[in-house]
């Protein structure tokens, strides 16, 4: 079973469709609005029918209902508006993720917990501390929306397909996240072999101001893509595929980093994070990750003393 908290919003119901479409498991909505859960589940459940699943679906703003769950999608917060920052949201969502922490610690303590809420990498370490759980087990999202969308970018600009393009970011989910285009390879290529240095730094532009410019095109944030990379990483850990995903975790040590929320490629499987990779930096790239590794280090430093 999985649960999405904020499982009526945006990204938690389409979330919820994916994983329903994908045959991943059944589905727990939880949302603090009343009856916009149970009405999403209703109309995802006629979905299930209609494609012949006989996945159940429940809406339900009881935390409780999440017990027994194998996976806790934590959707659950306030999403910026035109012209904020992800990080402008910091205060008002540790409060949502402490109040959700402090549910999964009574009610699903060994559910794998996968964090979208922005700003992400800073509310996962909030979750992280809150349960006291394993890094293992707590785990930010961004990573398959940040790569997706470098992947898209220079998809476009070489007339190839995205699926054929193998594309790392590392380090901070926001203005500071860290591209790599030379270790982003196409057939082993690497894309800084087979793009100008002018298209490069376009696509790395476009792939950070991506969220932003979604919300300036239609008036709130991107869904579609965050709820399809968010059901990868639950499928990868549900059928405990072990695959290399990029994911936010707190470094351990790695990168010469402790204690620090950062977006890295990590293997996911039935124990959620089961090994974090070290990608080869040359010296540039290493400061380039250093500064977004900083940014995520300040965002962490200014959390109220309460989330820490
Ligand atoms: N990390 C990423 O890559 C990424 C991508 C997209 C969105 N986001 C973030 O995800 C969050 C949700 O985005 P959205 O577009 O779905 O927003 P939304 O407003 O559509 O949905 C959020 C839902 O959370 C619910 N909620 C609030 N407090 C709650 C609580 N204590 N318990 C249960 N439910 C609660 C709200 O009622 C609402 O239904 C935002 O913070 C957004 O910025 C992150
Ligand atoms: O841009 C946002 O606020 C949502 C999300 O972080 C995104 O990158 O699409």
């Amino acid at each position: 079973m999985i649960t999405v908290v904020g499982g009526a919003g945006k990204v938690g119901a389409t979330t919820g469709a994916f994983l329903l479409m994908r045959d991943v498991d059944d589905v727990v909505l939880i949302d603090i609005l009343k009856d916009k859960p149970q009405g999403e589940a209703l109309d995802l459940g006629h979905m299930a029918s209609a494609i012949g699943s006989s996945r159940k679906v429940i809406g339900s703003n009881d935390y409780k209902d999440m017990a027994g769950s194998d996976i806790v999608i934590i959707t659950a917060g306030f999403p910026r508006k035109a012209g904020q920052t992800r990080e402008e949201l910091l205060a008002i969502n540790a409060k949502v993720m402490a109040e959700v922490s402090d549910a999964i610690k009574e009610y699903a303590p060994k559910a794998k917990v996968l964090v979208l809420t922005n700003p992400s990498d800073a509310m996962t370490y909030v979750v992280y501390k809150r349960l006291k759980a394993p890094r293992s087990q707590v785990i930010g999202f961004s990573g398959l929306l940040d790569a997706p969308r470098l992947s898209y970018y220079a998809s476009q600009k070489l007339g190839i397909s995205p699926a054929s393009i193998l594309p790392i970011v590392l380090g901070m989910h926001g203005e500071n996240m860290f591209p790599v285009p030379r270790l982003s390879m196409v057939g082993g290529v690497p894309l800084s072999e087979l793009m100008t240095k002018d298209q490069i730094d376009d696509i790395v532009k476009k792939t950070v101001s991506a969220g932003a410019e979604v919300i300036k095109l239609r008036g709130y944030s991107s869904n579609w893509a965050p709820a399809a990379g968010l059901t990868l990483m639950a499928e990868a850990i549900k059928n405990d595929q072990k695959r290399a995903i990029i994911a936010s975790v707190i470094l351990q040590g790695e990168y010469g980093v402790n204690d620090v929320v950062a977006e890295v490629p990590v293997i996911l499987g039935k124990n959620g994070v089961e090994k974090v990779l070290e990608v080869p930096l040359n010296d540039e790239e290493r400061q380039g990750f250093m500064k977004s590794i900083d940014a995520v280090r300040a965002l962490l430093n200014s959390l109220p003393p309460e989330y820490k």
